[in-house]
């Protein structure tokens, strides 16, 4: 049997697992593909470095023309990440008809619909199913499983190395710092973590997401992106006292084709589904007019649960090779595209003010809410006995973005509000 050749773009934590997945489970994939499947060159950028696999020597190169020029390569399996020149390669091997895997979110989000056309003008495949969520197939469900419902909320915690970063902050108060470093170590965080922890690897995610569940070309540009960096471990407190667990939440809405899509560290009720995801396990919580609510669940990150993603995207370009039908995977057209204003979007709100201790001064807070339409689910106070200022928390119903805008505003010019501490999302 004339084995599939695959070309492989990168040997460092998923591209290792690639490797090892397509060789473990040879067996598994040819009874599955009828083909059997082997990596014929690896591009990498130093081939005298240690690695933590052992592969022939004679297949790794460093001159990526190696693998996207090889006419005997079929399929180029992409996981060395970066964006302009990786475009490049992946738009010259397009022209060279190889069909494309990749689990590169930046390049999807920033480029996804040059890449597809120009996948569409030669007939080949583009699949990037580890792209989100590592390993669970949530692209799937999206543009399959769903294909029959209009979905109007994707709720996800699609970035692994914060959820560690905040599930070992809330569950042993570990420091900020010490937690992202052991996460660099087990290989979830990015070449710079800056797009992890500032929410940006979470903005190309639901920018990929939003996109494949509201049939809209939604840009990276369209995400409001807010990270985890200024998250305290008092504010995980006081959420926990309060039943709620810190979150970074990409959540995209579409209501009556009008979208929004955000990210933000989300005070999230302990009774929802979310807030029980910890570590670096992601999930996808989607809701459907017809289907109600649904969650996915699994690793977000890591070698082999992202190798599993890229691997059966693998399978489906070999079966779609047999069929003679590669190059199924453009969109169908996108519907126009309306963003939500402030007015439109609404949510529940937590603050937490540092106030002056002292007779009124709730009332004067209360009356702010008040002038603007804000109602308040509840106050909390906790006095200070060792100065005169005391720590408010406020629980709002929900509330439109602008009215909380213009609350806030007032706020910051009022002498008895010391600090606004922090504001937070709440969901569930
Ligand atoms: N790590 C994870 O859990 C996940 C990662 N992803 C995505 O998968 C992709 C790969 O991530 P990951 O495996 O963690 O990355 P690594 O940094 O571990 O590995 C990158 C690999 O690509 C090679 N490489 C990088 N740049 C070049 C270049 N210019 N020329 C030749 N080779 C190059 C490196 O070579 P060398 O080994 O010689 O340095 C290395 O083998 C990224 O797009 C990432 O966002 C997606 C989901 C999860
Ligand atoms: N850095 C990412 C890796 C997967 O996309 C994460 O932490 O989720």
């Amino acid at each position: 049997m004339k084995p599939i050749k695959v070309g492989l773009l990168g040997l460092g934590t998923v591209g290792t697992g690639v490797v090892r997945i397509v060789e473990g489970h040879q067996e598994d994939l040819q009874r599955q593909t009828g083909s059997a499947i082997e990596i014929a060159k690896i591009l990498v950028q130093d081939k005298s470095k240690l690695r933590n696999i052992s592969v022939d020597v004679d297949k790794l190169t460093e001159n990526v023309w190696d693998v996207i020029g090889d006419s005997e390569i079929d399929i180029v399996v992409e996981v060395m990440g970066g964006v302009e020149a990786t475009k490049a390669h992946i738009l010259t091997a397009l022209g060279n008809g190889k069909h494309i895997i990749t689990a590169n979110k930046d390049l999807m989000a920033m480029h996804g619909a040059e890449i597809l056309a120009k996948a569409a003008e030669n007939n080949c495949d583009v699949f990037y199913e580890a792209s989100v969520a590592g390993g669970i197939p949530i692209i799937r469900a999206l543009v399959e499983g769903f294909s029959s419902d209009r979905i109007t909320k994707i709720m996800g915690i699609v970035n692994g190395t914060t959820n560690y970063i905040l599930t070992k902050m809330s569950q042993e108060g570990a420091a900020y710092a010490d937690v992202l470093k052991e996460a660099q170590e087990l290989g979830y965080a990015e070449a710079d973590p800056t797009s992890d922890v500032e929410g940006l690897d979470a903005a190309r995610k639901m920018t990929i997401l939003s996109t494949l569940g509201f049939h809209a070309n939604v840009a990276l540009s369209d995400v409001e992106a807010k990270g985890i960096s200024k998250v305290t471990k008092e504010d995980i407190q006081y959420g926990k006292k309060l039943g709620y667990e810190v979150k970074l939440l990409g959540i995209a809405e579409n209501h009556d084709g009008h979208i929004s899509v955000s990210v933000q560290p989300t005070m999230v009720k302990n009774s929802h589904p979310l807030a029980s995801v910890n570590g670096v396990f992601n999930a996808v919580y989607v809701t459907g007019e017809a289907v109600g609510e649904t969650m996915f669940y699994g690793a977000g990150a890591g070698e082999l649960p992202t190798a599993t993603s890229v691997v059966a995207d693998l399978v489906a370009v070999v079966r779609n090779l047999k069929l003679g039908i590669n190059g199924r995977t453009v969109q169908a057209p996108y519907k126009e595209k309306k963003l939500k204003t402030d007015e439109q979007i609404a949510s529940k709100n937590f603050i937490l003010l540092h106030v002056e201790d002292k007779a009124g001064v709730l009332a004067q807070i209360t009356q702010i809410f008040a002038e603007h339409e804000v109602s308040l689910e509840s106050v909390f106070q906790h006095p200070n006995k060792s100065n005169p200022k005391a720590e408010i928390i406020i629980i709002t119903h929900d509330a439109n973005q602008a009215s909380m805008k213009n609350v806030l505003n007032q706020f910051e010019s009022m002498d008895v509000i010391h600090a606004i501490k922090s504001v937070y999302r709440v969901e569930g």
